[in-house]
């Protein structure tokens, strides 16, 4: 029925891309705040403006990825390097939590104006899961975690909650780390072994290989199947309503 082996007793789901459909929403805001970055310093440099790749780009060094790490990876691959600063620096500051800052400010304009839509297959899978008696939980590296599942009213499908901000407290390790999927098993009281991750992200496939979980699926929004598997997927769906059809 839900296309699980049997062992799996709980399921972790990501949130963004997996659950609801902001994935989309993070990558455009990325885009938005690093392709003015990269405007304004080709013209103070003299440089080529290389814009920032809302699919290649997004998928290895952002996506999946704490907010500061996404600014770090993403800005390394193009060789620039920032002060850290802190989480909360204004935005005009040119650090990494000054551009973390300015993106999530985008992010937040989005989501205000257009809402924030649920999977109706993942909704409808998460709603069996439960009532096959497995428990769940929502493991994301969004700050913004706890609002996006208010604004998609789902937030009540979830035993725990281990989010970019509950990271933070507990100085856990963001993804591709399995130390936020690790403490989500924790808090539900099973061995990864008997947990499965759902992820559409490259960096939270190889979190789910690197904990050892039960079972890893990869969702697939964006035609990566392959790089999913390749990252540590054991099966890959294009959407969760699949693994109801698969038995
Ligand atoms: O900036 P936030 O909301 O804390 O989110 C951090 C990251 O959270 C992940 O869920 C998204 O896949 C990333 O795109 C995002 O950058």
């Amino acid at each position: 029925m839900l296309g699980l082996p049997d062992h799996v007793r709980t399921c972790l789901f990501d949130l963004d891309g997996v659950l609801t459909r902001t994935a989309e929403v993070h990558a455009a805001a990325w885009k938005e705040m690093f392709d003015d970055f990269l405007r304004g310093r080709a013209d103070r440099e003299g440089t080529e403006f290389v814009p920032f790749d809302a699919v290649r780009d997004y998928d290895e060094y952002v996506d999946g990825r704490p907010r500061e790490d996404g600014v770090r990876t993403f800005l390394a691959s193009r060789g620039v390097e920032l002060p850290d600063g802190a989480p909360g620096d204004p935005p005009e500051r040119e650090t990494v939590g000054g551009l973390g800052g300015r993106k999530n400010a985008l992010v937040l304009r989005r989501i205000r104006e257009d809402g924030v839509e649920a999977y109706e297959g993942s909704v409808a899978y998460v709603h069996a899961v439960r009532e096959a008696g497995l428990r769940t939980a929502v493991v994301s590296s969004s700050a913004n975690c706890r609002d996006v599942l208010a604004a998609a009213g789902i937030e009540d499908l979830f035993d725990e909650r281990v989010d970019g901000v509950v990271a933070r407290e507990q100085r856990l390790h963001g993804k591709p780390a399995p130390d936020t999927y690790l403490a989500a098993a924790r808090a539900l009281g099973v061995p990864p072994g008997e947990a499965a991750v759902f992820e559409d992200a490259l960096a939270g496939v190889e979190a789910g290989r690197a904990g050892n979980f039960g079972l890893v699926v990869g969702v697939d929004r964006t035609g990566q199947a392959g790089e999913l598997r390749r990252h540590g997927a054991d099966v890959v769906v294009d959407d969760l309503a699949e693994l109801m059809e698969s038995r």
